[in-house]
């Protein structure tokens, strides 16, 4: 009896022993690139999730490039994959889509997104041109010059709006709404200021759960996922059986479009209208609000970045002819500073990490043969990263934008990938983003709370989110009587809300805004734009450095008489109350209430620290 079992152990060690043989040394019908298959089952997968927390290259490629080459093997989630940095073999294959190549993404992806059937979205040809064409009508170039940039300018100034009344927010997650309810607007019905939250969390939850194992089981970070998409799927999914029951009621939004073309030879599905929205919802949500939430915390860091950008945005607001215009195509096509901006954090964010295909054949390169049916991940922010193009890549230096011709850009900065399927959003991103920028910087002072520390699994992502207070400066149109500022002594933000009538607040701005006020530099080794500039000269002959400390209230009480001063005495302002409330809880100034006299008679009016 123990002779059989001895047998069938041999029998099962031979098996087991080929099938890994098998798999650390895949079928080709030629030399593989280098590299190694991994673990059985789960290959290298693991250390490509190990959280990076720079925004370097993740070191799961950068060690494969030293060790292998630009051209290596591996595999990732049970596929077998070749990464290429070789930027001939990736604009090679980004010509070859729908010849040697096709879209892929990930079996979950797949999964996810149901990327199979009649009508597959990865096939290049009809069904590819349809959707591109539909995509760059409703956000390509003619649709944001003639309808959606001051649709997107509305937005922004209504958002950032709501975050300066809230305290402190997490700059992500509230970008993330903000995009995806605007996103959802365009794409399906336009009252999801409710739904908001579904559709980011929903969002949060596919980012966290498509670089996973497609085990549809209770517990696992795909479960999550395929859960959290069907939440989406379900709002959407009404909204679409509401727009069939009744296609006259026409919103302009992708919906019309896709419930016009459904079930003619377009082959346009139920089902496949729902992946396509929930896609492009998760295309736009994900990539810009990534953006936006590193844009703050490289801004944190690199301050005088924001001064290039308050310099460009004053000038475009002074040569405005009517100051209550929109942000005009022009204007946004003006902004060389913005943008040089707006590319350095896309080369540093590399927020779309790698661009995934399958191979439809064999494809031959420098003596290597990659498989028929394998993926392919094209990694071309190693070109972001090199050194001889961008001095110093790690650096954040919009500034190097100035020197670089549009050629070596073209060759060397790719964000938005290259070929037939190059993002049809980027020209929407790049508006999106300068216009958020735009009503930022020229209305708005903030400051990092906390958070901000990034970790690439290998999409970017905040791992303690990226926390920010932020304050109006500019009363622009209506959006409310506060006006803020820094206390230049130790950087605490003071909101001042003023009541009285709109045409006195108007008034007062000149006197309430940073962008009239010159700016006080480095102060207490930070660059504090200060209202009070003048007051300094005032109080820093009389108190030596070391004893700064104790200036200060001093300094606040100096200011706010100051204040009241120019309210009641300049102003003509009478029976004003003013609250000046601390915003970022360092203590200092606390809140102030003060009813003004009818008429001032010295300084010594009724005030008071809360
Ligand atoms: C910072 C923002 C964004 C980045 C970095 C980005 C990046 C990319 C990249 C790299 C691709 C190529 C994918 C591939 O070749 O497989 C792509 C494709 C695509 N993107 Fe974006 N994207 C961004 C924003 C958007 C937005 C806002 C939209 C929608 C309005 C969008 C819609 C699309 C679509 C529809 C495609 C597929 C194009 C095709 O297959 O022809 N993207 N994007």
């Amino acid at each position: 009896m123990w002779q059989v079992g001895l047998c069938v152990v041999a029998v099962v060690t031979i098996l087991i022993s080929q099938w890994l043989y098998k798999w650390r040394n895949p079928k080709s019908n030629g030399v593989l690139p280098p590299g190694s298959m991994g673990l059985p089952f789960i290959g290298e997968t693991l250390q490509l999730l190990i959280p990076n927390h720079s925004l370097d290259l993740h070191p799961f490629i950068k060690k494969r490039i030293e060790k292998y080459g630009r051209v290596f093997s591996t595999n990732l989630v049970g596929r077998p994959m070749v990464i290429t940095a070789d930027p001939k073999l990736n604009n090679y294959l980004f010509q070859q889509e729908g010849k040697e190549v096709e879209l892929w993404y990930l079996d979950t992806f797949e999964k996810v997104f149901r990327l199979e059937g009649e009508a597959r979205p990865n096939a290049v040809g009809r069904i590819h041109k349809y959707l591109r064409g539909t995509f760059l009508t409703l956000f390509g170039v003619d649709s944001l010059r003639t309808k959606l940039l001051s649709e997107i300018e509305t937005t922004v100034r209504t958002n950032i709006h709501r975050w300066s009344t809230q305290g402190t927010i997490d700059a992500k997650k509230e970008a993330a709404n903000m995009i995806a309810v605007f996103a959802a607007k365009n794409l399906f019905g336009d009252d999801f200021e409710k739904s908001s939250d579904v559709i980011t969390d929903a969002i949060a939850g596919f980012v966290q759960g498509l670089m996973s194992f497609p085990l549809n089981i209770p517990g696992t970070r795909f479960y999550k996922c395929m859960k959290d998409k069907d939440k989406l799927e379900k709002v959407i999914r009404a909204m679409l059986k509401e727009r069939i029951a009744r296609p006259e009621e026409k919103k302009g939004d992708f919906l019309d479009r896709a419930v016009k073309d459904l079930n003619t030879d377009f082959f346009l599905t139920e089902n496949f209208i729902l992946s396509i929205t929930v896609g492009a919802l998760f295309a736009t949500v994900e990539s810009i609000s990534t953006a936006i939430a590193l844009s703050f915390k490289l801004f944190a860091e690199h301050p005088w970045v924001v001064e290039d950008l308050v310099a460009e945005h004053d000038i475009l607001l002074k040569n405005r002819e009517n100051k209550e215009s929109p942000l005009t195509w022009d204007e946004y096509k003006s902004m060389t500073v913005t943008m040089h901006v707006i590319n350095e954090v896309l080369r540093l964010g590399n927020v779309a990490p790698g661009i995934l295909r399958k191979t439809l054949k064999d494809i031959n390169y420098n003596g290597y043969t990659i498989p028929a049916g394998w993926a392919i991940m094209i990694v071309s922010c190693t070109l972001q990263l090199n050194p001889n193009v961008f001095k110093d890549p790690l650096a954040f230096n919009p500034r190097r934008w100035k020197d670089i011709d549009p050629q070596t850009a073209s060759k060397n900065f790719m964000p938005f990938g290259g070929g037939i399927r190059q993002c049809a959003g980027a020209e929407f991103s790049k508006a999106f983003f300068a216009t958020f920028l735009h009503v930022l910087v020229s209305e708005y002072k903030w400051t990092k709370i906390k958070g901000g520390d990034v970790a690439r699994t290998p999409m970017l992502q905040f791992q303690d989110g990226m926390y920010i207070k932020c304050v109006l400066v500019n009363l622009i149109r209506g959006c409310g009587n506060y006006v803020s500022f820094q206390m230049p002594m130790h950087g605490s933000m003071v909101l001042v809300q003023v009541e009285g009538s709109d045409e006195q607040y108007q008034q007062l701005l000149p006197y309430l805004s940073f962008r009239n006020t010159p700016r006080l530099k480095n102060f207490e080794g930070a660059r504090v734009p200060c209202l009070f500039d003048h007051l300094l000269p005032e109080i820093l002959p009389r108190e030596s450095e070391e004893h700064f400390e104790g200036a200060i209230e001093r300094f606040n009480r100096s200011a706010i008489q100051w204040i009241l001063k120019e309210l009641v005495e300049h102003l003509k302002l009478h029976s004003h109350s003013l609250t000046l409330v601390d915003l970022n809880g360092t203590g200092c100034c606390g809140t102030i209430r003060w009813i003004g006299p009818s008429s001032i008679t010295g300084y010594e009016s009724k005030w008071q620290f809360g």
